[in-house]
């Protein structure tokens, strides 16, 4: 195993505990960007072995898929992921508290799960990393807001960095903006898909094949995002050249306004920040009855 100094991430040992999208996500990026070798990589989950399976036939990651592989794999790992959903976190957290030395560095994927919660279910104050990430992560477009607990040293922190990196982009800050982040990019995908939907319907209602209308669409939001990208002008510069006046496109952005758009997207990304901020609340309530 590897000294607490070591900021590679090449040198340490990885074990994901939960294995599901968002930890095959950070995976597929890790191993395909070769900056993690994937024999140092350990995955678990709860139940799933198949899945275990899966995953080491996908990317060559070690499966640790009895009760003796994951205690092993818990203790010898430099950093360990956890990857598991909100409400499975307190029990998790919990059976790690007599296996984890102090200078293990957890790196936690969970919407909502406050540091001082961690800390709280460790019974100490454990090096955690909190990020926010999303599923862009796959293809090495992620975006992860990044927070570090005070005990993280400068070397962990380039190392989370580094893992983060290796999968997107990475923006750091204080914790009480991480709930900020999984509104804006966590959840932001979706956001994007969902518009994505609408345009292909309604492309498909105007007579389009759904191909046609969905290509389309997709090299329309992709040429959108590049645009911004490339000229490193504001989106609202940039949406101002495609509105001619009193044509077309000023004729549907008043319709969205119309229909209230902006104000339903400030809504929605409002209440996604409120939605992590309850679901850590849940977390810590769960941690407190301990
Ligand atoms: N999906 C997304 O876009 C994003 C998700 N996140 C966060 O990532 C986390 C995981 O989300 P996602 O990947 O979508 O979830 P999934 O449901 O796909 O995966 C959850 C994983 O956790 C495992 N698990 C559950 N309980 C335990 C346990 N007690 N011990 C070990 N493993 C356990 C499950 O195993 P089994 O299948 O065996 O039950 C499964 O492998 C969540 O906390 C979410 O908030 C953050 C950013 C974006
Ligand atoms: O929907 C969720 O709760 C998770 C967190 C961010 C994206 N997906």
């Amino acid at each position: 195993m590897s000294s607490p100094a070591t900021s590679s991430l090449k040198d340490v040992q990885l074990c994901f505990y939960g294995a599901g999208s968002m930890a095959e996500a950070i995976l597929r990026g890790l191993t395909g960007s070769r900056l993690a070798d994937p024999g140092s990589i350990a995955v678990m989950n709860r139940q799933n072995a198949a899945r275990l399976q899966e995953l080491s036939q996908r990317y060559g990651v070690v499966p640790a898929d009895t009760d003796d592989k994951k205690r092993a794999a818990l203790s010898s790992a430099d950093v360990i992921v956890l990857g598991m959903k909100p409400k499975d976190a307190a029990g998790a957290i919990r059976a790690l508290k007599p296996l984890l030395r102090p200078e293990q560095l957890v790196v936690s994927l969970i919407a909502g799960l406050s540091i001082s919660t961690v800390h709280q279910l460790l019974g100490r104050e454990q090096p955690v990393v909190r990020t926010m990430p999303n599923t862009s992560s796959t293809i090495g477009l992620g975006a992860t807001g990044i927070s570090f607990s005070a005990s993280v040293s400068a070397e962990r922190r380039e190392l989370a960095l580094e893992m983060f990196s290796a999968i997107g982009m990475t923006a750091v800050v204080e914790e009480p903006l991480i709930e900020a982040v999984n509104g804006v990019s966590g959840s932001g995908p979706a956001y994007v898909y969902y518009l994505m939907e609408a345009m292909i319907g309604a492309g498909v209602r105007l007579g389009l094949t759904p191909e046609a209308a969905q290509a389309l669409t997709v090299q329309t939001v992709r040429g959108a995002a590049e645009m911004v990208l490339a000229t490193g002008e504001h989106p609202e510069e940039l949406r101002r050249k495609v509105t001619s006046p009193n044509g077309t496109t000023q004729a549907a952005i008043e319709t969205l306004e119309r229909f209230a758009f902006r104000e339903g997207m400030n809504e929605a990304i409002l209440r996604c920040a409120e939605r992590a901020r309850e679901m850590g609340e849940a977390i810590r309530e769960e941690a407190a009855q301990s």
